[in-house]
């Protein structure tokens, strides 16, 4: 058996924070797992260090489920972005070890391509809706055949989605949180006038999508959907927080503009009910917060029961192993819907060396034997931990709000 002798974590800080957790075999084959947490990512650096990794020593790596049952089972406090987060590494670093072992790219071992490649949504956002359309004619002209639209919103100093620099949004950007101003008044009218223009300039041939990021009541989300229905968006993403999931009865009862929900999910317990009150048609958990590609299939296979597709969670913090062993399940996965794909700093790329390319608008995860992403530790270790929380957002009133 491949017997595990090593497991460390990797703590840096390459233009943003990352953890990764290592794992070796007595055989020398390694593998890595993605466990950040945006903001949070000591929490799991710890949970892996005190509390896992000292059950892993001497375990059989090929025994992925059991570990998998082992970690979530015998931790007796289930659920939660922490633990999920330190399992998924651990899960991930196994399925690593196994295609390599077995010589594989890891979507052959989930069962094969059921497509050539992986369609991914680029971000496109500005101050204004005219700049933030000009952004989507540059995704279009790279190749993108779907882009996210985020507008800045007047009268708000400062809004979700929209970046300084125009490839990534690195929203995790003080020590501590720095505190936004939100105005759902202020909000609503922007995004149908973003998309009609968007619409007007770039026609129907590309998909466009849009997250509220929390932030509506369900009555709110409603009116928000049905306002952008003749433009036929692809989704639009989180439009209330999902922890009410009885909310999404009254926005479908509303508008059949198509909902994502999930980044934010950590359990197939979390999903349950949005996908079998079939209220949602994108999951977005993605391998990192859900438990890693093991209980990714089951959410998966839920899901394709009650026609709701994969949409994973793919912003910059979910790092470049995240997106590795994403795109492998997403090549594999029947129900397929979309990738986010939001691209990390050349620094970030150095450090995280990936077999993965991108062309014309699609993502793949290449031919290397496992999941194709391999971590540079000397010059990780070049990149030493810097403190950074996200954000967090008031009322005009000084109330606190979602963020
Ligand atoms: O990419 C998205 O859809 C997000 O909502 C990004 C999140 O704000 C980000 O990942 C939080 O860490
Ligand atoms: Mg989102």
């Amino acid at each position: 058996m491949p017997k595990i002798i090593d497991a460390r974590v990797i703590v840096t800080c390459p233009g943003r924070n990352f953890v990764t957790l290592k794992i070796v075999t007595e055989d020398g084959v390694h593998g890595i797992g993605d466990a950040t947490l945006n903001g949070r990512e000591l929490a799991v650096a710890a949970y892996l260090q005190e509390h896992v990794i000292p059950c892993l020593i001497g375990r059989d790596a090929h025994k992925i489920e059991d570990i998998w049952q082992f970690l979530y089972r015998g931790a007796y406090w289930r659920r939660g972005p922490v633990t999920m987060s330190a399992i998924a590494a651990v899960d991930v670093a196994l399925w690593d070890i196994k295609a390599k072992l077995a010589g594989l790219p890891l979507y052959q071992l989930l069962g094969g391509a059921s497509r050539t490649g992986v369609m991914v949504y680029g971000h496109a956002n500005g101050q204004t809706v005219d700049d933030t359309v000009a952004q989507a004619i540059k995704y279009r002209a790279m190749g993108y055949k779907a882009i996210r639209l985020q507008t800045g919103v007047p009268g708000l100093n400062s809004t979700y989605g929209v970046s300084k620099d125009k490839l990534f949004y690195e929203p995790a950007d003080a020590a501590l949180p720095t505190e936004n101003i939100w105005s759902t008044s202020r909000y609503l009218p922007t995004v149908p006038e973003l998309f009609a223009t968007a619409r007007a300039e770039l026609g129907w041939d590309v998909h466009l999508l849009h997250d509220s990021h929390h932030r509506l009541t369900p009555i709110e989300a409603a009116r928000l959907g049905k306002d952008l229905e003749p433009y036929r968006p692809f989704w639009l993403e989180d439009v209330t927080p999902a922890e009410n999931q009885e909310s999404f009865r009254w926005i479908r009862r509303h508008t059949t503009t198509p909902l994502a929900v999930g980044e934010v999910f950590n359990t197939i317990w979390d999903c349950k009910q949005l996908i079998e009150e079939q209220l949602i048609d994108f999951i977005r958990t993605t391998i990192v917060h859900g438990g890693g590609i093991t209980h990714l299939r089951r959410i998966a296979s839920l899901a394709d029961l009650y026609n709701v597709r994969t949409g994973f969670h793919g912003a910059t913090d979910l790092s470049p192993v995240c997106m590795g062993a994403a795109l492998h399940f997403d090549l594999w996965v029947p129900n397929f819907g979309i990738q986010e794909y939001m691209r990390h700093t050349p620094e970030t790329d150095e450090v995280f060396p990936h077999a993965y390319t991108f062309s014309d608008g699609e993502l793949h995860p290449g031919e290397a034997a496992g999941h194709g992403v391999e971590i540079d530790e000397d010059l990780a270790a070049k990149y030493p931990y810097r403190p950074a929380q996200l954000p967090v957002n008031r009322l005009e009133d000084g109330s606190m709000f979602n963020w």
